[in-house]
């Protein structure tokens, strides 16, 4: 429900008699509290001072916080999550205020067990964000600083899929930093010592995940924000072990997929070419670039393409230029697109590669700001009657190109998504919307159907399956305006429709140890997944029993 659309509300308060609550003032349950805390929150002047005020709100009142942001998610999400957070995570040690998530430490190593049995909510914890702070959007190693980042995610959690806060756990793996000005910060809130080699950090993860399975038996863990090697390596070496998935790679994956589903068939219907003759250029190879090109090869096997006929259609950029097999010492995450057809010079400039692959669509996982110039897109523009153009690094400053620029620079023909929000806006006199292409849209609804199947592990057909969930999510209106993910304001709906397809999936793949979904029909299945969305209680307005706490 819409704060605004509230009524100016004048709701007695009976039996709060002035005076005999002399803490409360005498009338304050005949005004809505809750737009108290939006006029607050909007008056602080930058997004940390906002991010900072709502910490606090989440402290004194959880139910009221959540009542906020449940009514108003586009103007707070952008606050808890990108490209605010970003902010906070830098400076999270001077602006650390109190306990709201665990530590696990290198210096617990041993000991691990214990540091988790401390935390309060115990054997109801169901879903865990852990991050060890390595790769934090695109704003690198913030160490410490990491915990943030799992936070913000796991509030998308509770308000996009309904997920009760109790069960979640915000960790942050403290393995040191590799960033000199954080060891030398005397407010530094991490150990202070630089990160381990691989044979000490995977000791340390192996004896971590035991712990986690041991203390939290139901709970699901998304890893988060680690530096590309350590993302791909430990979802290897878990995810058929543990309930377990990766965001970065998995997540973001899905989410592109569904988004570029969207995005192809509005480029192809205004060009007259085949699904299948789209080429997909990536710029940016890391966790993120390779984990969404992966999954692309989905869009291609779904029209029927075989696996190398998809692979064809896809090409990878580093910061050394096209990726092609003939160069030395490349990395193991970038050996499957390593091209094979391009011999010559190195081709390191992008209007260069371009002109070389022609895409359909451009993609930026690449954390440089404005790496999409004027010339790129031009260019883009004239290969293609709608070019798919989709920034997603994140915070908003490492955007490749900003809305505004990608619409002028196209006259309006662009298909859009960025990592972070923007916002909609005119040009010669029509409203242009962007897409927010975020692995939020997805993760919530992975994880509900996940928890709620109990599913052993994360397969492959559960991601492509919440990816083709969202995709077909878009209402009447949403398609008619040409977007390309469905708003945000219909996050709950979407994460039951997402979290209904992956629990279809883990069936089929034979993971749920849930089976007693199994005979219940979709719409059956899609009431009871709304019916467990935990709500906020009134935390005012409604009566006595409910108003904040004396
Ligand atoms: N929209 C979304 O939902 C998500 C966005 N991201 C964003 O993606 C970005 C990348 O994340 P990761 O892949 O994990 O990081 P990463 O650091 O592993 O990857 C960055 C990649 O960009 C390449 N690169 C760097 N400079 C370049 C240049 N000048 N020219 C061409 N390529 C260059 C690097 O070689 C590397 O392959 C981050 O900003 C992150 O916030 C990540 C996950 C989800
Ligand atoms: C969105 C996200 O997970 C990232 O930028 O890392
Ligand atoms: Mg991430």
């Amino acid at each position: 429900m819409s704060l605004t659309a509230l009524p100016s509300s004048t709701v007695s308060a009976p039996g709060l008699v002035p005076g005999l609550a002399p803490r409360i003032p005498p009338y304050f349950l005949n005004t809505d509290h809750r737009q108290r805390c939006l006029a607050q929150l909007r008056s602080k002047s930058t997004g940390l001072e906002k991010y900072i005020y709502l910490s606090g709100l989440k402290e004194r009142d959880p139910n009221l916080f959540y009542e906020v942001l449940l009514g108003n998610m586009l103007e707070i999400i952008p606050i808890l999550y990108t490209p605010t957070v970003g902010d906070a995570c830098s400076s999270y040690s001077h602006i650390w205020r109190r306990p709201e998530g665990l530590y696990v430490s290198i210096e617990n190593k041993g000991h691990i067990k214990q540091i988790l049995q401390t935390w309060p909510g115990g054997l109801a914890s169901r879903i865990a964000v852990v991050t060890d702070g390595s790769r934090i959007l695109g704003l690198g190693d913030l160490g410490a600083n990491g915990l943030p980042i799992s936070i913000g995610k796991l509030d998308l959690y509770i308000a996009g899929a309904g997920i009760k806060p109790t069960s979640t756990v915000p960790i942050c793996l403290d393995l040191g930093t590799n960033t000199q000005k954080f060891l030398e910060d005397p407010l530094y809130i991490g150990v202070r010592r630089k990160r381990p080699g691989t044979t000490e950090m995977d000791a340390f993860m192996e004896e971590f995940m035991q712990a986690m399975r041991d203390v939290f038996p139901m709970l699901l863990v998304q890893f988060e924000d680690f530096s590309t090697d350590n993302a791909f390596r430990y979802l290897d070496l878990f995810r058929n072990q543990y309930r377990c998935f990766n965001d970065d790679i998995q997540g973001t994956g899905a989410v592109i997929l569904s988004g570029f589903i969207n995005a192809a068939r509005l480029s192809s219907a205004a060009s007259g070419k085949p699904l299948s003759e789209h080429r997909i250029l990536f710029f940016g190879a890391g966790s993120a670039g390779i984990g969404v090109a992966k999954q692309l090869l989905s869009f291609f096997s779904l029209l029927g393409l075989s696996e190398e006929e998809a692979k064809s259609s896809i090409y990878t950029v580093d910061s050394k230029g096209l990726i092609t097999a003939d160069r030395k010492g490349l990395q193991e995450h970038k050996k499957f697109f390593a091209r094979t057809d391009y011999q010559g010079p190195p081709l390191t400039n992008l209007t260069d590669i371009i002109g070389f692959v022609k895409p359909t669509a451009l993609l930026g996982l690449s954390t440089i700001r404005g790496a999409f110039t004027e010339d790129v897109v031009k260019l883009m523009s004239s290969l293609n009657t709608r070019p798919i153009i989709f920034p997603l690094s994140n915070p908003v400053s490492l955007c490749e190109v900003d809305y505004s620029d990608a619409i002028k620079w196209t006259n309006g023909s662009v298909i859009f998504a960025s990592g972070s929000p923007y916002k909609a806006m005119e040009f010669e006199g029509k409203v242009y919307e962007p897409g927010q292409g975020n692995n939020m849209y997805i993760f919530p609804g992975i994880g509900m159907g996940a928890i709620l199947s109990k599913a052993r592990h994360v397969t492959d057909a559960m991601v492509e399956q919440a990816a083709i969930a969202l995709s077909s999510s878009l209402s009447q209106e949403e398609q008619s305006s040409e977007l390309v993910y469905p708003r945000l304001a219909r996050i709950r709906d979407i994460s039951a429709q997402i979290a209904l397809a992956v629990i279809r999936a883990a069936q089929k793949d034979d993971v749920d140890e849930n089976t007693l979904f199994r005979n219940l029909g979709d719409n059956a299945l899609l009431d009871y997944i709304k019916a467990k969305q935990w709500q906020p209680c009134a935390t005012h307005n409604s009566n006595a029993s409910n108003a904040p706490r004396l």
